[in-house]
């Protein structure tokens, strides 16, 4: 199984980011939570800081663990873990995506977002506080 974390990053408008993978990655074309795999030595938190900075160059700071989803594609099973956080600094510039977008969490169903990630869109919308 292959650990991943993924960053649920909400706005002063309470708007979430969303990101579209490069069409030549595995999901191609999906929309998904930014973040990847954790390498090996790191905490998931230490990585997804890593990660926002590698790929969307921003400075985040987490607030909390949101959920982990285990799903198992056709070629792996991943444990997708989530944390909501906040951009602290940076503007975004995408390395690693081909297109990015701030919606309402609401919205989320509008879009095509990768099959692990309908648990945590599912979550989100029973949750008030976000
Ligand atoms: N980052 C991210 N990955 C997701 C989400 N949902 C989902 O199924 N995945 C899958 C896609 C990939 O098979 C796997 C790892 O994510 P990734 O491609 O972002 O990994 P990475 O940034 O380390 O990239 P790479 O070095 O492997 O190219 O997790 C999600 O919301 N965010
Ligand atoms: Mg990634």
């Amino acid at each position: 199984m292959i650990d991943v974390v993924a960053a649920i990053i909400i706005n002063e408008q309470q708007q979430i980011l969303i990101a579209k993978r490069k069409e030549e990655k595995m999901l191609g074309g999906y929309w998904e939570f930014p973040g990847g795999k954790i390498e090996s030595g790191e905490t998931a938190e230490e990585s997804l800081i890593r990660e926002l900075m590698e790929e969307m160059h921003i400075d985040i700071k987490i607030y909390k663990y949101f959920g982990e989803n285990i799903y198992t594609y056709e070629r792996e099973t991943i444990k997708l873990i989530g944390y909501i956080a906040e951009i602290v600094k940076g503007k975004i510039i995408l390395t690693d995506h081909s297109d990015y977008k701030w919606v309402k969490k609401q919205e989320l169903t509008k879009y095509n977002m990768a099959p692990a990630d309908i648990y945590f869109i599912k979550k989100l919308e029973k949750e008030a506080s976000i």
